[in-house]
């Protein structure tokens, strides 16, 4: 499917504030939480990210969690403080994400007025706006009606399962008072989303001469799993193998390709092959051009503004490589009205009752999931999170 949309939405776009203006009507807003990781905004937050971080049994599950989550936070914080710096003083996620989330619920309520006024809430799990805070803003505002909206085009339950966990914490403890909930747990195949990510790897195409452009080697890097989520029946690897599938379909499958994995962290197994040993090994045999393209996160952060941009770029440069990057999503107006579909069609076909509160996939946990939380999730969420 094409996209020919990509005028009026630059134009939507432009117009719109920063954050989404309240509505006049005094109408309680139909509010799009969109859930996402987070990052530390300034250098000095690091450690209280990576702390969060560490805290979450359902992303690193540790003996002690409480005790040993702030010892190993500390001891990596001056490394990670280093590449924030390094990129720029901050994660910029928070500011993409505001970005979207206006330019979405814009969208949405000339789409779909029925449920106007739109609002975006951003709940990030480990960084502010932590889900809590978000939470007692919801209550305030007086949300009745809300969509859990995760801006991870795959589903992992190391990522959107970790939120929608804590999500249900809060709503079971009456911290965001009696809210009607719908999920959007995976659109990693939604055209919108592959057209915008095209539309990046052609802008990184054309920086190579006409002649050599065929030749270059696509490589898709997502942030890996370990071994043990993966074989506990977690869905991200062949989710984001999907959307790389659909994204080589739209570019009518006009160059190679390989979808590799990278930001290991610690000694244990993880998804291969990893980033790093691909570019070299395309050195060696010979392939000196390659692009990097973000395929698993929407936004820039640590791992595409300094593990793709300034670490394994310098690496191919050294290898002989051309290699450029692709993209990412951040302010793409196409990745925006993506969102605004997304939703539209979500509330459209939740309000025919064609779907339910959430997916038929989410309702199925991992064969070897012995996280009773997960259970008590999707559960609660069926009920459209009401206790
Ligand atoms: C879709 C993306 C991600 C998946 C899947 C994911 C799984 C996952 N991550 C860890 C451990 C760490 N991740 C860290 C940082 C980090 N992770 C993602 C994305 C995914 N993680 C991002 C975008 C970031 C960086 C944020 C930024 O601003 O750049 C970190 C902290 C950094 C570090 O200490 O190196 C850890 C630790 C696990 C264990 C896991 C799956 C179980
Ligand atoms: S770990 Fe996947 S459902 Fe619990
Ligand atoms: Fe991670």
């Amino acid at each position: 499917m094409l996209y020919h949309l990509e005028s009026t939405v630059s134009h939507s776009v432009r117009r719109m504030a920063t954050l989404h203006k309240p509505s006049l009507t005094g109408k309680s807003p139909t509010a799009i939480v969109m859930l996402n990781m987070g990052g530390p905004s300034t250098v000095s937050e690091t450690y209280g990210f990576l702390k969060n971080l560490f805290m979450d049994g359902d992303l690193i599950p540790l003996p002690f969690q409480r005790v040993l989550a702030p010892l190993i936070a500390k001891r990596r914080t001056p490394q990670i403080e280093k590449q924030y710096a390094d990129i720029g003083g901050g994660s910029p996620i928070l500011k993409y994400t505001e970005m979207q989330g206006a330019g979405m619920c814009e969208l949405l309520d000339e789409l779909h007025p029925e449920t106007a006024p739109h609002k975006p809430y951003v709940a990030f799990r480990y960084a502010n706006p932590l889900t809590q805070e978000t939470a007692q803003r919801m209550k305030a505002d007086g949300v009745k009606r809300a969509i859990a909206f995760t801006q991870y085009p795959q589903y992992s339950c190391s990522t959107t399962g970790s939120s929608l966990n804590e999500l249900f914490r809060r709503g079971r403890a009456g911290e965001m008072g009696d809210i009607e909930w719908s999920v959007i747990d995976r659109w990693g195949t939604h055209p919108g989303f592959i057209e915008a990510v095209a539309q990046n790897i052609e802008a990184a195409l054309a920086k190579f001469q006409p002649s050599a452009r065929s030749d270059v080697v696509i490589l898709f890097s997502a942030h890996s799993l370990p071994m043990s989520v993966v074989n506990r029946g977690d869905p991200y690897v062949l989710e984001v193998s999907a959307s790389v599938n659909a994204v080589m379909d739209r570019l009518g499958h006009s160059n190679p390709y390989r979808l590799v994995w990278q930001s290991q962290v610690g000694p244990s197994a993880w998804m291969g092959m990893q980033t790093g040993e691909a570019i070299k090994g395309l050195a060696r045999l010979g392939k000196k051009e390659a692009i990097l393209v973000p395929i698993a996160f929407t936004s820039d952060h640590i791992e595409t503004l300094y593990e793709l941009d300034l670490e394994y770029m310098k690496e191919g440069k050294e290898l002989g490589m051309e290699l450029h990057r692709a993209e990412s999503l951040n302010g793409s107006p196409v990745f925006i009205r993506a969102l605004a579909d997304i939703t539209a069609q979500h509330l459209r076909n939740f309000s025919a009752r064609t779907i339910g509160p959430t997916s038929v996939q989410m309702g199925l946990r991992c064969p070897g999931c012995k996280n009773m939380t997960c259970g008590q999730q999707k559960h609660w969420f069926a009920r459209a999170g009401r206790s």
